[in-house]
């Protein structure tokens, strides 16, 4: 296994070949950037009540997939230990993060970019992945027992983030006169999710690597806490990158793959990346929500019209299927069209 990116920062002068951005990717150069984005802030508190705010709502996701939610519910001080106890953990030694370290042809666990092929690029990232729910799959010999309250506190941030992504997903589906529980009801019994805590180290050579490739999401919805200062989300729209900035105390939440399947493509699941910050470090929490493994989705029936043929086939969204793409930087929802 190779090392973590937080020690060859540490420790390194020239900067790893394998780390080196290609700079003919798939989705455009670096200098391709539209500046900051317009990503629309949306009142999660208002979507059950105001149309207004319903068909903000409809149309930040049709335009970027994403939006800045306020008023989620979730009090501040909740975010902030969230935040406090990843950094307190990407804080210990290296020696005792690597009890957490993942297997090497998985994903749940400590460690950095997953190798899936001898010419792939790495993200300069050290990430833990953690599946929360269904509470019963979670794998405990992969959760930090340090610091002591980590588990408490990721267990009751989902358990908010849970009730905003139902609300959420019945707003989207009323946004296109569709019964409420329209994509809910692609849920299955039991809704999975999983976390994935990014840390990104300074990089002295920040202009030639990537925090993260691009990438969609392979989740339903994804809720975002970004770092609370450094900033380094960027988001494609029509050929060029946006900066995503820090917008206090909100959630950046984004749709993934399955709801652009479930929409039938009237919602994009938006490709997005990370820059690295050659100074700084930045840290994030990732909650991809999305219905249990081994449930087909496909598009819904009433966004199938003469007009609106249906576009992706029925598909179970595997983790393999998902990083099999994601390494390739392409996007899962692609290999699912018709
Ligand atoms: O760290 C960020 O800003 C984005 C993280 C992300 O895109 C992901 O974990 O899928
Ligand atoms: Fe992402």
């Amino acid at each position: 296994m190779n090392n973590q990116v937080q020690e060859i920062a540490d420790g390194c002068e020239q900067l790893p070949e394998r780390f080196i951005r290609k700079q003919d990717e798939e989705y455009g150069h670096i200098t391709d950037t539209g500046g900051a984005s317009e990503i629309p802030v949306i009142d999660v508190s208002l979507l059950t009540s105001s149309q207004l705010e319903l068909e903000r709502l409809k149309s930040a996701i049709i335009t970027w997939g994403c939006f800045q939610g306020v008023n989620h519910g979730i009090e501040v001080s909740l975010l902030d230990k969230v935040r406090e106890t990843s950094r307190l953990f990407f804080n210990l030694s290296a020696e005792e993060k690597k009890r957490y370290l993942r297997e090497e042809d998985d994903v749940e666990g400590y460690g950095n970019d997953m190798v899936l092929s001898d010419d792939q690029i790495l993200d300069w990232t050290d990430r833990l992945y953690l599946t929360v729910l269904p509470q019963d799959q979670q794998k405990l010999q992969f959760w930090p027992q340090n610091p002591t309250h980590f588990r408490e506190v990721v267990n009751e941030y989902c358990s908010k983030l849970e009730l905003i992504n139902e609300l959420i997903l019945k707003a989207l589906a009323r946004s296109l006169n569709l019964d409420e529980n329209c994509f809910i009801d692609q849920y299955g019994t039991t809704a999975k999710m999983t976390a994935r805590f990014n840390y990104y180290p300074p990089c002295p050579w920040s202009d030639k690597v990537l925090g993260i490739k691009p990438h969609s999401d392979g989740s339903a919805i994804t809720f975002l806490l970004q770092d609370k200062e450094v900033e380094g989300l960027q988001l494609l729209k029509d050929g060029q990158w946006f900066g995503v900035p820090v917008v206090p105390d909100a959630l950046t939440i984004n749709v993934g793959d399955q709801i652009e399947i479930m929409s039938n493509g009237i919602f994009k699941s938006p490709v997005h990346r990370v820059l690295v910050n050659s100074k700084d470090q930045r840290s994030t929490v990732a909650m991809f929500c999305m219905p249990q493994t081994e449930k087909d989705i496909g598009p819904a029936d009433g966004l199938i019209t003469d007009d609106r043929p249906r576009l992706y086939k029925n598909v179970t969204f595997s983790l393999d299927f998902y990083f099999k793409n994601y390494q390739q930087g392409k996007r899962s929802v692609d290999a699912c069209k018709i």
